[in-house]
């Protein structure tokens, strides 16, 4: 899917009125029709406060209203005076029944608002121009200090749709967002969760051929991008066939990162599995991960050498690594070189941050998996807010020509050419220790399949860890998932991607 600015997205509305030979007005009374449908699924006999603004957000807002009365709900309609209103609003409050209580709100005596009240906030959508002020902003502060369940229309009145904003600007706090077609870029972001709540996409048939030509940077990648992309297994494969991969993890303390990611790498169909662990990790390995061929390092806690890499297909590092000076001087070695892909992880993303002269070893196509604060060791600089966060992880993968994810409940993939992909599986039962050394052992199996493309199998993988925590959730709940249950779902998530024989 595409993500697209508020501008790209007020020109595909544009381009369905123009394509389908409709008004604006009948584009607003579908929009909105699917949110009344969304709302009144949901609702029970809550009396709804719906809050409009002047341009057509409020003029969904007003449409919502018509439909919910005609279902037989108790609505109030509260609007935010304004020198100038949009056409469609005017439309629209024009076609509000008599009988629906309607009325321009002076913000000096606002209402009291009853207790068990839903409210719906269409004040302002994707028109907003600058950070809310004077009437709109006290009315904002209203709605937030009612502490009842809010509904926004299109996106929370006050933010914006994709850049940031001052600290303290007046936003309304959501439970539920409920937008139209795509997903905005502000949704994704950690520092918008207060505001965004839960948001749902309603479909409402823009103008596809013209978002397939938008020009975007940023995709939300959901099962229906995906499905088919892993090639399946012929009949006459070999373990040669899937690849055999060599994985760099564990210290003292630590061999249970290298028994996760090794037991990952196995489950998501790699042909064979080389780990390479301290002597400290040995039995342990051999005993939790027995498909897995155990190289034990002459150490006993750490890492110190590196094996020849010429039998392998791709090459994964760092999961519970440690930061050992030995460790690094490996990681250092197996930069200059390797000549299969690489992912990189925790530790092993530690010791580049510290030991900044290796980054300049990257080979091209390189995977790393950082988490928000191993990027911000990655590069050495602490991010202003989400977006420049995401700023600098575009431009770390375009500078260094390398896939970097950035780990989190949207996980993202910035690719080489600055594109950036958003994850859309996951669950927050899989923040627990572990869950990132899974998706290390995921990544490396589809790396050393050669039969896919650096993008694909970065994005194969992101998906289906977030999906195996999905399905394990079904079954453990979010709060008793461990790192373990991910991993013995991944065979289900990677089986829902696989492309059909023939195509069928
Ligand atoms: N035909 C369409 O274009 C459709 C639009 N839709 C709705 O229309 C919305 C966008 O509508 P508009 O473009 O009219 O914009 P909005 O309704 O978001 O806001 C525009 C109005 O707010 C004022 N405004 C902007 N920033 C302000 C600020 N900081 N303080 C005070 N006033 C401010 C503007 O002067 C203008 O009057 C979407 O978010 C969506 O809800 C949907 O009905 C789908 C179809
Ligand atoms: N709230 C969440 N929603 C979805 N996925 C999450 C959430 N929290 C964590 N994850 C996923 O779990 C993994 C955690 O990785 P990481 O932080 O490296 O953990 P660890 O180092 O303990 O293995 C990442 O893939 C991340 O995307
Ligand atoms: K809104």
């Amino acid at each position: 899917m595409h993500i697209l600015t508020a501008a790209q997205t007020r020109a595909a509305d544009q381009a369905t009125i123009q394509a389908e030979r409709i008004t604006s007005t009948d584009l607003m009374e579908r929009a909105a029709m699917a949110l009344s449908e969304w709302l009144l699924d949901r609702l029970a006999r809550q009396a709804v406060h719906i809050f409009c603004g002047p341009g057509n957000n409020g003029g969904d807002g007003l449409v919502i209203a018509r439909h919910l009365h005609h279902a037989g709900h108790a609505v109030h309609v509260w609007l935010l005076p304004a020198n100038a209103y949009s056409s469609d609003f005017t439309a629209n409050r024009q076609r509000l029944p008599a009988d629906v209580p309607c009325a321009e709100l002076d913000v000096q005596r606002l209402p009291p608002l009853p207790a068990g009240a839903v409210l719906v906030d269409a004040l302002f959508g994707t028109g907003l121009t600058r950070v809310l002020t004077d009437d709109a902003a006290t009315l904002v502060h209203y709605i937030n200090q009612a502490h009842l369940p809010v509904v926004a229309v299109d996106i929370p009145s006050g933010l914006f749709a994709d850049a940031p904003q001052p600290a303290d600007s007046p936003v309304v706090a959501a439970r539920f967002t409920v937008s139209f077609e795509l997903p905005k870029l502000a949704f994704l972001l950690p520092q918008n969760a207060q505001w965004v709540g839960e948001w749902h996409l309603l479909p409402i048939s823009l103008d596809k051929k013209f978002i397939h030509n938008l020009p975007v940077d940023n995709y939300f990648v959901e099962a229906a991008f995906l499905r088919g992309r892993l090639p399946y297994r012929g009949k006459f494969s070999h373990k040669g066939t899937f690849g055999h991969a060599l994985l760099l993890a564990g210290s003292k303390g630590k061999i249970g990162a290298a028994v996760l990611a090794s037991r990952a790498c196995l489950h998501a169909g790699v042909g064979l599995l080389t780990t390479r662990v301290p002597a400290v990790g040995y039995d342990i390995l051999q005993t939790s991960a027995p498909e897995a061929m155990t190289l034990v390092d002459p150490a006993q806690d750490h890492i110190t050498e590196l094996p020849d890499l010429k039998p392998y297909a791709a090459v994964g590092i760092g999961p519970g690594l440690g930061q050992d000076d030995v460790s690094c001087k490996v990681l250092r070695q197996l930069l200059q070189e390797a000549t299969v892909p690489l992912v990189l992880d925790a530790d092993a993303l530690n010791l580049l941050g510290t030991h900044r002269d290796i980054l300049d070893l990257l080979p091209p196509d390189t995977l790393l998996t950082p988490h928000p604060k191993e990027f911000e060791r990655l590069i050495g600089e602490p991010a202003r807010d989400d977006y420049h966060r995401l700023e600098q992880f575009r431009g770390f993968a375009q500078q260094r020509r390398c896939y970097c994810v950035l780990k989190g409940a949207y996980t993202a993939l910035a690719t080489p050419e600055g594109v950036l992909y958003f994850n859309s599986t996951g669950n927050p039962g899989m923040a627990t220790g572990g869950s990132g050394d899974v998706l290390t052992g995921l990544l490396l199996a589809l790396r050393a399949d050669k039969r896919l493309s650096a993008l694909d199998a970065a994005l194969l993988g992101l998906y289906a860890h977030g999906r195996a925590g999905d399905l394990a959730a079904l079954e453990t709940g979010q709060a008793g998932l461990v790192a373990g249950d991910i991993v013995r779902f991944i065979g289900p998530a990677l089986h829902e991607l696989t492309a059909p024989v023939l195509g069928l």
